[in-house]
């Protein structure tokens, strides 16, 4: 049942000491329950009904007609190890009567019995109370623990891993997956410790009574019916963590018609799509509502099975205890305990179920928590300081699947150089600059700044070096100020000042409501455009690295605002390895050297002049660009 989890134990390490004492609160409410009730069922009630005093009345009766050890041997098999307990309880009577006085003894005896069973339910219930918190706790430090770990590998994941993966089955796995596991934590808490040490203390409690009397009847009826339980709970298991499974994939797929819903805002409405979209909402619904009840059916089948096989063990005891002329006072504590074992076992049905549950979810989170690490960082990384910016591809290929993006590309780029990238669609301009950052390893070749192999570099301290300017800006929901202070942590105000000035951001930005600390939204849905790509220049601006990757940052811009921001972009390349991957040529201008790849290969390099007049290729793309 634990299996699964067992890689996780040792997280547990971290809060050892609150697990230990939920152990022990456990132990003490399993022993109150499963061993105490019953004991206290067989010690107290006698007392309180005198039946204690009439055993040993009845012995002495027996003693002048029978003599002392006949009545003896007859008194113990009418009351199975009553004797034992009524001469231990004339004891206590008997201390009574020093205490108390002869006169009040049985009062007192009365009062304190009948407090035993509060207390003991007092001790119990404190304990179990315990035992609930604290192993709640520890195991939502654990989940809080592999959720982190889940947050922080998603962050650093290869960008090959997101490809075949939708945005919104991810955002189910962190957030739903988790939450299903919180669930089964706090659920399975509860009975995880309790449940099992009150079976072992009821069966403890079984072997006493049976040694005791010499009757292990209740034992043994016992002893077989917990394997007839167990099966019923396996089986069920088995299918639920079938249709958990599923159930989980189908929350994944909701929630990323969700979030593709919600991306997509301008073009659903643009196209009328809203039918389409909420039809796929509604059958996705469905289908998890429907594997949802499966998956209730088969949680809440375990236990009725399990109480009807202890209702035929009962009725096996009830039949057994008649024809043994068991005394309602000796068959009730038995009874009891047979109950303590069964309970548990239907709890720990229900334990077996969530686990197995939370066991699926795991499976979905662990297929994060487990992705291969394809751009490892070295053992023994190089250190690069003071970096020029000479790149230089050496007989590199890669490809994202069969088909090669890029085929043994060389080429040295020195540094301080203005390369522009150009070729058909498709044609490898944008791996070819995602190799620069390691989003990607060639798989033949190597690439190389300043002359170090990028793979004996850590991966955060090669990009601590490049700048990245995306097509479209990407902002995050916080002021104007921290999205640009993104791009150096520790910046002075001052510093971030002059990057919007030299991005000419600054003036907008001052004439915004509240300056540098207007809130952008969402994504920087309060902004136009032209100003988003501002804020995201000025980072760049303030990142000040030695390499600069501008995937055609104007192309998403009406051609009035582009002209613009050339200026400022041609500003920031200058004096900086510049890789602009030109989709449209619009900043191509700027270049030193124009780069024309063609189905992953390198088939043109040049100056603009130089390839206008002599490539064909170049000179196509031109004049597609013009109209
Ligand atoms: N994440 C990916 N997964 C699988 N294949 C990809 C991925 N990205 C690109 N490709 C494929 O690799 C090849 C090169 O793509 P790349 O994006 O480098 O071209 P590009 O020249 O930048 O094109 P465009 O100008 O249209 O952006 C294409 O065949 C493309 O289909």
């Amino acid at each position: 049942m634990f299996e699964r989890f067992r890689p996780y134990f040792a997280l547990l390490k971290r809060v050892k000491g609150r697990f230990a004492a939920s152990m022990i609160a456990g132990v003490i409410y399993a022993a109150a329950s499963g061993f105490g009730m019953p004991f206290l069922l067989s010690t107290v009630f006698p007392v309180i009904f005198g039946q204690a005093q009439s055993v040993l009345d009845a012995r002495e009766a027996l003693v002048e007609a029978k003599g002392e050890e006949e009545a003896t041997r007859i008194i113990e098999k009418a009351f199975p190890g009553k004797l034992k307990t009524a001469e231990k309880q004339q004891e206590i009577a008997v201390r009574f009567e020093d205490f108390a006085g002869k006169e009040n003894a049985g009062t007192w005896l009365l009062i304190a019995a009948c407090a035993v069973m509060p207390i003991a339910f007092l001790i119990r219930g404190a304990a179990g109370f315990l035992n609930v918190y604290w192993t709640t706790q520890c195991g939502l430090e654990v989940l809080k623990d592999i959720q982190q770990k889940v947050f922080d590998k998603l962050q650093r994941l290869p960008l090959g891993f997101f490809s075949g993966k939708k945005t919104g089955d991810l955002i189910s796995r962190v957030m739903g997956d988790t939450q299903m596991m919180n669930m089964v934590v706090t659920t399975v808490a509860n009975d995880i410790i309790k449940q099992p040490l009150t079976l072992v203390s009821a069966l403890g409690f079984l072997a006493y009574s049976s040694w005791q009397s010499k009757e292990s009847f209740f034992l043994l009826l016992c002893l077989i019916s917990i394997p007839i339980c167990v099966l019923p709970i396996r089986l069920v298991g088995k299918k639920l963590m079938l249709r958990a499974a599923v159930m989980q994939k189908t929350q994944g797929d909701n929630t990323a018609v969700l979030s593709e819903t919600l991306g997509a805002a301008r073009e659903i409405r643009a196209f009328n799509l809203e039918d389409l979209m909420a039809g796929r909402f509604l059958s996705g619904l469905a289908r998890w509502t429907k594997l949802h009840l499966k998956v209730i059916k088969y949680r809440f089948l375990a236990p009725p099975a399990i109480e009807f096989v202890s209702a035929i063990v009962v009725s096996a005891a009830l039949f057994y205890g008649a024809r043994q002329h068991l005394t309602l006072e000796a068959f009730i504590p038995l009874v009891a305990a047979l109950y303590m074992c069964y309970d548990p076992m239907k709890k720990l049905g229900e334990v077996h179920n969530r686990l197995k549950q939370g066991g699926v979810s795991l499976d979905r989170l662990e297929e994060i928590l487990n992705a291969p690490e394809s751009t490892p960082d070295p053992v023994a990384p190089a250190k690069i300081e003071n970096v020029n910016g000479a790149i230089t591809f050496h007989g590199v290929s890669f490809s994202y699947g069969d088909s090669p993006a890029l085929k043994d590309i060389n080429v040295e780029i020195p540094a301080g150089q203005i390369v522009a990238l150009v070729g058909p669609s498709g044609a490898g301009k944008t791996t070819f600059a995602s190799l620069v950052p390691r989003f990607y390893d060639p798989l033949a070749g190597s690439i190389r700044l300043d002359g170090t192999d990028l793979r004996e570099v850590r991966k955060k301290d090669l990009r601590d070096h490049i700048t990245l300017v995306p097509q479209e800006a990407v902002l995050f929901s916080d002021t104007i100020e921290a999205n640009i202070r993104l791009g150096r942590e520790g910046a002075s105000k001052e510093q971030v000042l002059e990057s919007a000035r030299q991005a000419n951001a600054h003036d907008f930005i001052v004439q915004q409501p509240h300056g540098y600390e207007t809130q952008v939204g969402e994504r920087g849905a309060q902004l136009s455009g032209g100003q988003k790509q501002r804020i995201s220049i000025a980072r760049a601006f303030l990142r000040n690295a030695p390499v600069l990757i501008l995937d055609e940052a104007t192309s998403a811009l009406d051609s009035e605002s582009e002209a613009r921001i050339q200026q400022e972009l041609a500003a920031l390349a200058r004096g900086r390895t510049t890789l602009i991957i030109a989709h449209r040529f619009s900043t191509i201008r700027i270049a030193d050297r124009i780069l024309v790849f063609e189905g992953g290969r390198i088939v043109g390099d040049g100056t603009f002049a130089e390839l206008e007049k002599s490539h064909d290729l170049f000179r196509l793309l031109l004049e597609q660009q013009r109209h």
